[in-house]
């Protein structure tokens, strides 16, 4: 499903700042499977999913997306294919927007109607069903603005928001990373139940290795641009954070001094 191939990136080409972000990044995820991405800090985890996502252009390499060569496309060619869910939770939503209008905007994402279906009322009652599922009384509150939420309830929304018109994957950048372990809990365990409803291919970012082993069915860790360890099935399952880390280390060569990574929210 995604197939991308010998990905390179060079930031600041030739200046005394250069810097090798993506290093022949070489990663195939069948259709429906989920991702979990580890690496230490600068390992080039963002920079690959926005090369995914077109938001940056490789110098070298292929990206294909269901089989189709998006690697010259821009993101917004590829937003038909491509949901995001970032890591601050005021990133996915309009804050000066109601939920209405921030969830009608989503609907009508690819489509050419704008925001004309705010009004509609199969539309509304739609999103009432849709949020009715996070179970915090959203539904009630259609005509608030965004803003007004907590930082969970809007990345609960954006959550939504990203997977209510079909795409063909979804890439989570440390999704939770901004919120407290009770909310964090909660908006993996919807990431959870969405993914497995909707079947969508997913690579989820993040710091902990506790949820990279505990969400998805495979975990991938970056290092220098590269793909250095990749574990799925038997192999993942019986896996510890522990042996993660020591399986790091022995990749690395080094003693992984990154204490992120370590984190267990
Ligand atoms: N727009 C940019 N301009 C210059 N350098 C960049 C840019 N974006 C990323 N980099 C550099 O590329 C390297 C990879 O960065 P990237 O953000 O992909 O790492 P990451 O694995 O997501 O790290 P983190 O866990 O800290 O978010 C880093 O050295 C970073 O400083």
């Amino acid at each position: 499903m995604l197939d991308a191939n010998n990905l390179t990136l060079t930031f600041n080409k030739n200046t005394p700042i250069e810097t090798k972000a993506l290093r022949g990044l070489t990663l195939n995820i069948p259709q429906g499977q989920f991702v979990t991405v580890i690496g230490s800090n600068g390992a080039g985890k963002s920079t690959f999913l926005n090369a995914i996502s077109g938001e940056q252009k490789v110098d070298s390499g292929t990206i294909k997306i269901d089989g189709q060569d998006v690697t010259k496309k821009n993101s917004w060619q590829r937003s038909e294919s491509v949901a995001r869910v970032f890591q601050d939770p005021m990133a996915g939503t309009c804050e000066r927007l109601t939920i209405e209008e921030n969830l009608a905007l989503a609907s009508a994402r690819n489509q050419s109607r704008g925001l004309s279906p705010a009004s509609n009322h199969t539309l509304r009652k739609e999103f009432k069903k849709i949020l009715s599922r996070l179970e915090l009384n959203l539904e009630n509150r259609l005509s608030d603005r965004i803003g007004l939420l907590s930082g969970g309830q809007r990345q609960a929304i954006s959550l939504l928001m990203a997977t209510m018109r079909p795409s063909k994957i979804l890439l989570l950048d440390e999704h939770t990373a901004a919120l407290d372990p009770k909310t964090a809990a909660f908006v993996l365990a919807l990431t959870d139940s969405i993914v497995n409803e909707s079947g969508l291919t997913t690579m989820m970012v993040t710091h902990s290795m506790r949820q990279a082993l505990d969400h998805g069915h495979r975990t991938i860790m970056l290092h220098q641009g590269k793909v250095v360890l990749d574990v799925a099935g038997e192999d993942r399952k019986g896996l510890t954070v522990n042996d993660l880390l020591q399986m790091f280390e022995k990749v690395r060569g080094e003693t992984l001094d990154d204490d992120s990574l370590l984190l267990s929210n």
